[in-house]
């Protein structure tokens, strides 16, 4: 990117060849071990390389999933804003000894928090917040600064004697001049630097971190920045430090560097809901490199961060954690790697020919054929723009050679008529049904033979074609970049319809706008989302193939409608159990009420608590699929909630990790305990669920509510005994 005019003041052009670091060379000899205080079983590698090759290294044998450190980082700094990814954790949490939510943080259900004994309940403020006449315990506000609270006042006074007695002004007057708090990161920084001044130790392990402001300012220098946000970013918080007191003048060289070097070296905190909540910043970990295939997971868990193994690995090993979200296409991650930390990445899921985002099964010989051609795609959506040197891939099978039919456009388009079609049918047959037209058999067969558009759905043909495309850019487990992308114009689709009331009727209509109107963390929300879509797509196919074959059998009415009835049922039941789940951690009480009740309706509409349960626990498992059980520890909750049973709790486990990676291991893991949790609490379902070795781990029943004529349909169709089991939703639907 070429530097027009850059007010670069603040970073002095300096040519890379003369730039030392505060009066040493740049990677003079200092025994990186000691000054780091690198644990033992673990040492430096090659700590004089500079920053791309220095790292850390075990010494001895670690086996899968075993704690390698466990620690507390040297500053961890709560989230200071509310956002659209993160709740009002200032407002609600212990500035000192916060902990990660232990319930779903946003808009809490306020008896599941009062009940609840940790450090976020006492977090929680607010005169409204009265449950029975009783309030909850509010939080200590600091009387100097206003911004700050704490949860009691041996908190408060750790706090003061640490850093606030030096940073309370700072607060007050950030606050004053711009009516706002500052940034975590500006936090941040402004503790680093306090603990640089007072801490000679600590003062050198910053002194000696990547902060790549040598590279900045050669850019700055030779008028090229590649780093321009990184610049630009950097410029606005010193301009800002100065702007609150001249105090920060004579530090701003340094500032300039810490500022770097937070951008580097900070790490985003999470909760257990997969929700930010805060940063944090430690010398030791800030040694560790990243991978895309990292071995090792790091999780955050009541003020400490541990380090756990992800695989076996060997002696010798460098360990590596992932900086990035793995669930993007190589080329975003490799750009956002670049921008924000300044390499290349050559991990091995860098460098494989396929990326497996973007990966699809070849329909001839079903091997993962290649990846799919979106470089017209990338471009056409703002954030996507950066992606300019995005290899456009051939179509073709990497092994067989055959063609791909589609492109990723055609199965978006017909997704978007699939649905407008259903909707539409499924319109014509409620007026139809309302008015009496469908008195007996022959009217039905003339509404589905004629007169009516539940004709188009009686050709089965292009539902049938919708989900082989469908299945072709679903190969890979977490296909998610496809879907997310496909979803973003589905939901552009539905936001311009305005056929609302079936809409309404399937529930979908409300959740979509939801969608589209508030900016959820798109990687989260989206990607639980376009599961959905794919299961309505399923679910289509299979009604349009029933109803096709139906027609021509006779008891047609019947079946019809106790299908129909069945089938909008299951999308509903699903949609909503999608959508609710999402919606739980974000909704307010009484939208809480809502969802609520709409698992009651479905429950007075025939859907028994037994299948609602199935439908979740079927749920549940795609969820195991497809997302992280960090994830999966909410659903247990609301399931709780939702069954008025204790609280469910699960130990974190690098399998969490392995369902966030794809590597997608776990699955019956888990349906052992939830069938375990169920027997325990006595709660019966009817179809029983058993487990048989599959290559995807399924749920399967043995008994079905579904009626006879359908078991044998399915039986047909998965050429199966009508006295087997067969997969529960959606699996069944798909063609064999
Ligand atoms: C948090 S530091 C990691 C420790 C760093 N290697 C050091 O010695 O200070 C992040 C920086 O390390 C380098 N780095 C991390 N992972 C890397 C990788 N996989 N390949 C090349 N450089 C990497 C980049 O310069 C990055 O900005």
């Amino acid at each position: 990117m070429i530097l027009e005019r850059t007010n670069s003041a603040l970073f002095d052009p300096i040519p890379l060849d003369q730039v030392h670091t505060n009066g040493r060379s740049k990677f003079e000899r200092i025994d990186c071990g000691r000054v780091f205080r690198i644990p033992s079983g673990l040492s430096v590698v090659d700590p004089d390389e500079g920053p791309e090759k220095r790292g850390i290294q075990i010494n001895y044998q670690a086996p899968a999933d075993s704690v390698i450190y466990n620690f507390v980082p040297q500053l961890e700094i709560l989230e200071m804003n509310k956002s659209d990814l993160s709740p009002d954790y200032r407002a609600t949490c212990c500035f000192r000894c916060f902990k990660p939510g232990t319930l779903p943080a946003r808009n809490s259900n306020v008896n599941d928090i009062k009940s609840d004994q940790g450090c976020h309940l006492k977090g929680v403020m607010g005169k409204n917040l009265s449950i029975n006449g009783v309030d909850i315990k509010k939080l200590l506000r600091c009387s100097g600064c206003r911004v700050v609270n704490y949860c009691s006042l041996s908190c408060q006074l750790q706090d003061w004697n640490e850093f606030h007695s030096k940073e309370c002004t700072y607060l007050k007057d950030y606050l004053k001049k711009y009516s706002m708090v500052p940034s975590t990161t500006e936090v941040l920084v402004n503790r680093i630097l306090l603990k640089y001044k007072s801490n000679s130790l600590f003062k050198l392990q910053i002194d000696m971190l990547t902060s790549h402001l040598e590279v900045l300012e050669d850019e700055v220098y030779r008028g090229h920045v590649e780093h321009l946000q990184v610049l630009e970013q950097g410029q606005h918080i010193l301009e800002r430090f100065s702007n609150v007191s001249s105090k920060y003048a004579e530090d701003l060289t340094l500032l300039k560097r810490l500022v770097l070097t937070v951008f580097v070296n900070s790490t985003v905190m999470y909760n257990e809901f997969l929700e930010p909540n805060g940063l944090m910043f430690d010398s030791f970990f800030a040694l560790i490199n990243h991978s895309c295939e990292p071995n090792i997971l790091v999780i955050f868990q009541n003020g400490k961060l541990s380090l756990k193994s992800i695989l076996d690995i060997k002696p010798g090993t460098e360990l590596t954690t992932n900086y990035e979200f793995t669930n993007l296409p190589t080329a975003l991650r490799k750009l956002n790697l670049r921008s924000r930390f300044f390499f290349d990445c050559q991990c091995p899921l860098c460098l494989s020919p396929i990326d497996r985002m973007l990966a699809v099964q070849c329909a001839s010989c079903g091997t993962i054929a290649g990846s799919f051609d979106l470089a017209e795609k990338i471009g056409s959506r703002n954030q996507l723009k950066m992606v300019d040197g995005f290899q456009r891939k051939g179509r073709a099978c990497l092994k067989c050679s055959s063609e791909f039919p589609e492109t990723f456009d055609n199965i978006s388009t017909m997704f978007q008529n699939c649905l407008s079609t259903f909707i539409e049918d499924a319109q014509t047959y409620q007026v139809a049904n309302r008015r009496g037209y469908i008195d007996n058999e022959e009217h039905l067969v003339k509404l589905l033979g004629s007169n009516f558009k539940i004709l188009s759905l009686a050709s089965a043909a292009k539902y049938i074609k919708l989900i082989q495309m469908l299945q072709q850019c679903a190969m890979i487990p977490n296909n998610f970049y496809l879907e997310s992308l496909l979803l973003n114009l589905v939901t552009d689709y539905f936001s311009e319809s305005t056929d609302q009331i079936t809409f309404t009727r399937l529930g979908l209509l409300e959740s979509f706008n939801e969608l589209q109107n508030k900016k959820e963390n798109e990687v989260i929300r989206v990607f639980q989302k376009s599961h959905i879509l794919k299961s309505i797509a399923l679910n289509l196919l299979n009604l349009t193939e029933k109803l096709s074959k139906s027609s021509n059998q006779t008891k047609v009415q019947e079946s019809y409608e106790e299908w129909f009835h069945l089938e909008s049922q299951a999308i509903i039941a699903l949609s909503s159990f999608y959508f609710s789940l999402q919606g739980f951690a974000q909704v307010s009480n009484q939208q809480f009420g809502v969802v609520k009740q709409h698992f009651e309706d479905m429950a007075v509409a025939g859907f028994t608590n037994s299948v609602l349960l199935l439908e979740l626990l079927g749920s549940t498992n795609w969820f195991l699929e497809s997302w992280s059980n960090l994830k999966f520890q909410l659903i247990l909750q609301k399931l709780s909630l939702l069954l008025k049973v204790p609280q469910l709790s699960l130990d974190f486990s690098t399998q969490y990790y392995n369902d966030i990676s794809n590597i997608n291991l776990v699955g019956s893991n888990f349906s052992k305990r939830i069938s375990q949790y169920l027997r325990q609490r006595n709660i019966s379902i009817t179809p029983q669920i058993v487990r048989t070795p599959t290559e995807i781990s399924q749920f399967e029943i043995v008994e079905s509510d579904h009626p006879k004529w359908l078991r044998q349909g399915v039986a047909d169709c998965l050429s199966i005994p009508v006295s087997s089991s067969y997969t529960l939703l959606p699996q069944y639907l798909r063609l064999p």
